[in-house]
């Protein structure tokens, strides 16, 4: 049986991988997440992806190892996730009656130097809302953790008028990519326990 470690402190990413069914286990990346300023978002989040499986495979040479990271891109600006309630609102604030892109880089590395990775855009647009209604959006709580101050899959789907590409990229995993790269590594699905 492979050892395979998802590098995410990241909730979203365990159930979709928990949804996945291939054993693995998790472990925190604990990396410094500073980009160079000049890097797109598509480098930014692959950069990011790489750093976080590294620094994990360091830890456990023999391991086979995934990372993931997600920016959220509007107008030309980079959103990452809310430090507090008014930050969510303000990031709420730039998305609600516009078109925003998430894009999500995950990378694969295993044993013999193995390195595979991937980054996947979804294209979001949101509804314009009233003070009130994004009040009673925030109450909820849904942006805690997340990039762009929302959860597709949880209450956070009222927001949105249109979505093209991968939901669960939207969520913090494109499991389309993911199973490319499973596959692509030869790791064997639907085992009998
Ligand atoms: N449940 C849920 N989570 C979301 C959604 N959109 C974004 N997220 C979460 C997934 C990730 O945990 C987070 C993206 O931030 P990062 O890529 O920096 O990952 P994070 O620091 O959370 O975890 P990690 O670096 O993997 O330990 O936002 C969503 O629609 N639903």
């Amino acid at each position: 049986m492979r050892d395979l470690i998802l590098a995410s402190t990241s909730s979203a990413r365990r159930a979709l991988m928990d949804g996945m069914g291939i054993p693995y286990r998790t472990e925190a990346p604990g990396v410094d997440e500073t980009v160079a300023p000049h890097l797109s978002a598509e480098e930014a989040v692959l950069e990011l992806a790489a750093r976080k499986a590294r620094a994990v495979k360091d830890r456990h040479p023999g391991a086979w190892v995934l990372g993931a990271d997600q920016l959220v891109e509007v107008g030309g600006r980079i959103l990452t996730k809310p430090v507090d309630r008014d930050d969510a609102r303000r990031q709420l604030g730039q998305l609600m009656g516009r078109t925003h892109d998430i894009h999500t880089g995950v990378c694969l590395v295993g044993p013999g130097g193995h390195i595979t990775e991937g980054v996947e855009r979804a294209r979001l647009t949101f509804y314009r809302l009233e003070p009130d209604e994004l009040e009673r959006y925030l109450d909820l709580e849904e942006w805690r953790g997340c990039c762009g101050s929302y959860r597709v899959e949880g209450a956070g789907q009222a927001l949105l008028q249109r979505l093209e590409g991968d939901r669960t990229n939207v969520q913090g995993l494109p499991m389309v990519t993911v199973v490319r790269l499973l596959r692509q590594a030869g790791f064997p699905f639907f085992e009998r326990r």
